[in-house]
């Protein structure tokens, strides 16, 4: 089993540092890692590792930045995300972590961190446990934040 990894060097942290420990931690996978400028070139480095060299499952790392052009950016690459999992029906988990999500650069690095690792998380359940993501159904897990709970009975 083979386990991609894209990220950027836009991003301001290193979040396939964290995903690859967490991804060691809780799987055997081998893991492959490509690294792109930014998060537009994220769709194109997933299709490449699903298709040749063999992925079968992309965490795909990026950072949009605070601007609306980044926003803009951001939006386009995730839509190329979604082209790129129905072309290949292949799960591809975007992990996104928008710089105006944080009010300062330690809560930024903290939450590219977690939201990194429980994504990785997500990634080992969907591949190897998928019936522990059907006992989470509808209680309202948040990555990167305390999870939202669940509503009603
Ligand atoms: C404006 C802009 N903003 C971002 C961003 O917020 N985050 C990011 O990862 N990359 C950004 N980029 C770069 C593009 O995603 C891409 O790398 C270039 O357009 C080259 O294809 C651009 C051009």
């Amino acid at each position: 089993m083979k386990i991609g990894i894209a990220d950027t060097n836009f991003a301001r942290y290193d979040m396939a540092r964290a995903a690859i420990k967490e991804l060691k931690r809780g799987c055997s996978a081998e893991i492959i890692r490509y690294t792109v400028p930014g998060v537009k070139d994220l769709p194109v480095a997933a299709k490449i590792l699903i298709e040749e060299r063999g992925c079968c499952l992309v965490m795909a790392l990026g950072m949009p930045g605070p601007k609306p052009i980044d926003k803009t950016c951001a939006h386009e690459a995730s839509t190329g995300l979604i082209m790129a999992q129905l072309m290949t029906n292949t799960h591809i988990i975007e992990v996104f972590v928008h710089e105006d999500e944080a009010d300062s650069e330690g809560e930024l690095a903290s939450l590219a961190e977690r939201r990194t690792r429980e994504h990785a998380e997500n990634a080992i359940k969907l591949l190897y446990y998928p019936e522990r993501l059907t006992r989470e159904a509808g209680t309202g897990q948040r990555e990167g934040f305390e999870d939202a709970g669940r509503v009603g009975d």
